[in-house]
């Protein structure tokens, strides 16, 4: 609590009279009664709605004490003007000498005990004569100020009385007033950033790729992202959860050591896969379809030449795991890989992304440069994913690049040979880009060097022999697909691809029992059978659905005519007529 110094309180005293006197304020002159009434006194109080609700909380604790006819107890705003009030003081000329609406800041009403608590910013006395206006003189006043959470002054709470009423208490009163109101609004804050913190938590949980769960002492669930809720469905909060072998485990403990939170990923700590720092390889890219081993095999050609390459492929297809192969089976694998996903940078940071700045190169740059990609992949490889959304401007400078083998730092002079090689990748049909003047038809020949086509899962032949690869992957790797569960993965249409067979087998053995994963086991993401893709928006007719069932067929096992009639448990002959009929190929 504020004390309060008097010989202090004179020199403010003096200060704010001279200050009075020369805005041309006259101690016996009139006194301006500026009073806010209707929709503008509305504004004023709902603009400090907040201090009123937790003022009045406050005050309405200590009613008895304060509502009398001998004291009046206000509230004003950080302008001064009066926003509620308790009590009355009955004197001749008016019934009601402090309303609310009315100013009470210096420039108002002279000398004041609210007027200076705002100006000084601390708790104040004026007694009697110490008023500017003579008019006032009959009182005595406390005032103190209430600062916000952020320390700016929003208001003042002040007690005015009778002069022969004075007591050294109002002003300890109005400064446990003060502090209560501010301790209610530094509470009210912390919740709203805890309310804050934890939609950032959630936020940030949804984007970590695996399912990921906070448990509290006693092992029950607290919080699970949607990887988490999707496995372990949405009903999952509160419910108990045993930690397997193999899942990553934090444990978050207090001062006492004792453990109050464990975070727990569902992902396995010791399998094989690409780690940080460990890119995959070849024997990663798993399939026995004639477009997986051409793959393979060209990746393996292409990794002993730098010539240019760009990988076409719907997402979740393999385009990453392509160029790390390239990178690692050839000879610059000991040199960094960069990957660059061109869509998430900031067009006007794209550039400098790529190719670094100087000091000083533009505001929010770090003070002492950095280097761009392209540096960071000297002698390595470059991979710049999502190409076909880079911006002009940056395809202008890739080109200068690519052509001079050279980088310049933004804001800077020295030219820097660079040795890397360049892998780009896109879903985009970069010709249909050149065409429609969205990409630079001389960047295009540069970068197509070798094209590699990663298939849509729903084109390969493999997905058993690739599921079962994943499975290995999992938690539980020893767990089986049961012939149906595998029919049913053959039939499905895989719009999300690899990433989404992943996640559907890693649901299914979270839900099988024993050993093996029935077809009732694998859930789809309806959501995705929502997508649209050139052949979703045909209309669905009885037609549309046998062929989209015989193509999918089809496709699954390389056009094995007897291989697909099987899973359609139609005969050979049957299958070849309803491939002329609807002219399938
Ligand atoms: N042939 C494959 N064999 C084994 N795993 C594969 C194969 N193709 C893709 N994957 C796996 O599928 C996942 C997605 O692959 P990747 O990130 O390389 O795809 P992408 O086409 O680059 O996706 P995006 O365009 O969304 O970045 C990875 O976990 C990868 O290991």
């Amino acid at each position: 609590m504020s004390s309060v110094n008097l010989s202090d309180q004179i020199k403010v005293i003096d200060s704010s009279w001279k200050r009075c006197h020369s805005l041309g304020l006259s101690p016996t002159g009139p006194i301006n009664n500026l009073l806010l009434t209707g929709k503008d006194l509305q504004t004023v109080l709902k603009e400090n709605e907040y201090l009123i609700k937790h003022t009045t909380s406050i005050l309405e604790k200590l009613y008895p004490s304060i509502h009398s006819s001998e004291l009046v107890t206000v509230i004003v705003d950080r302008n001064g003007t009066i926003v509620h009030k308790i009590g009355k003081l009955e004197i001749e000329e008016s019934l009601d000498y402090m309303s609310v609406g009315s100013n009470w800041s210096e420039e108002i009403k002279g000398t004041n005990a609210i007027g200076l608590a705002i100006h000084e910013k601390k708790p104040i006395i004026t007694h009697a004569e110490h008023h500017f206006y003579v008019k006032n003189h009959f009182l005595t006043c406390a005032a103190s100020p209430i600062y916000s959470p952020t320390r700016e002054v929003i208001g003042a709470v002040n007690i005015s009385a009778r002069k022969e009423l004075f007591h050294p208490f109002m002003i300890s009163l109005t400064s446990i007033i003060a502090e209560a109101v501010q301790n209610r609004l530094l509470l009210e804050q912390a919740n709203h950033e805890k309310v804050l913190a934890l939609k950032e938590i959630n936020h940030t949980a949804n984007l970590y790729t695996f399912p990921l769960l906070t448990l509290d002492h006693e092992k029950r669930i607290l919080r699970a992202n949607q990887h988490a809720r999707h496995l372990l469905g949405e009903d999952c909060i509160g419910k108990e959860f045993q930690a397997k072998q193999g899942h990553s485990i934090d444990i978050l403990s207090d001062q006492s050591k004792k453990v109050f939170r464990s975070v727990i990923s569902l992902h396995t700590t010791n399998k094989k896969g690409p780690q940080v720092n460990n890119l995959y390889t070849i024997s990663d890219i798993i399939g026995s379809c004639e477009k997986i081993v051409w793959i393979r095999k060209m990746v393996n050609k292409a990794a002993l030449t730098d010539y240019p390459i760009i990988i076409y492929g719907e997402s979740g297809t393999g385009k990453e795991l392509i160029a790390q192969s390239l990178h690692t089976a050839g000879s610059r694998k000991r040199k960094p890989f960069i990957a660059v996903n061109c869509s998430a940078i900031p067009e006007n940071l794209i550039e400098s992304e790529l190719f670094g700045y100087e000091r000083g190169a533009f505001t929010g740059a770090n003070r002492d440069g950095a280097p761009g990609k392209f540096e960071a992949a000297d002698g390595g490889t470059i991979f710049l994913d999502e190409i076909g959304d880079m911006p002009l401007k940056a395809q202008a400078a890739l080109l200068r690049v690519l052509q001079e083998k050279t980088v310049t730092r933004i804001g800077g002079v020295e030219v820097k040979r660079i040795d890397t090689r360049v892998i780009a990748a896109t879903n985009k049909n970069l010709r249909e880009e050149v065409q429609s003047g969205r990409f630079r038809e001389d960047l295009y020949y540069r970068l197509k060097g070798i094209i590699i086509t990663p298939p849509a899962l729903r084109n390969r032949s493999d997905i058993i022999e690739l599921s079962e690869h994943l499975i290995t992957k999992l938690d539980n790797p020893t767990v089986r697909l049961s012939e149906e569960a595998k029919q049913k993965l053959v039939s499905y249409r895989w719009p999300g691809n690899i990433r989404e067979l992943n996640s559907i087998l890693m649901q299914a053995s979270f839900f099988a029992e024993g050993n093996e994963i029935k077809a009732e086991d694998l859930h789809f993401v309806s959501e995705y059978e929502q997508q649209t893709d050139s052949e979703e928006k045909t209309p669905i007719t009885l037609i549309n659905a046998e062929i989209d069932v015989i193509k999918r067929a089809l496709y699954s096992v390389e056009w094995n005519i007897s291989k697909a009639a099987d899973i359609l448990k139609i005969s050979r002959n049957t299958l070849y007529l309803k491939i002329k009929k609807y002219n399938l190929h």
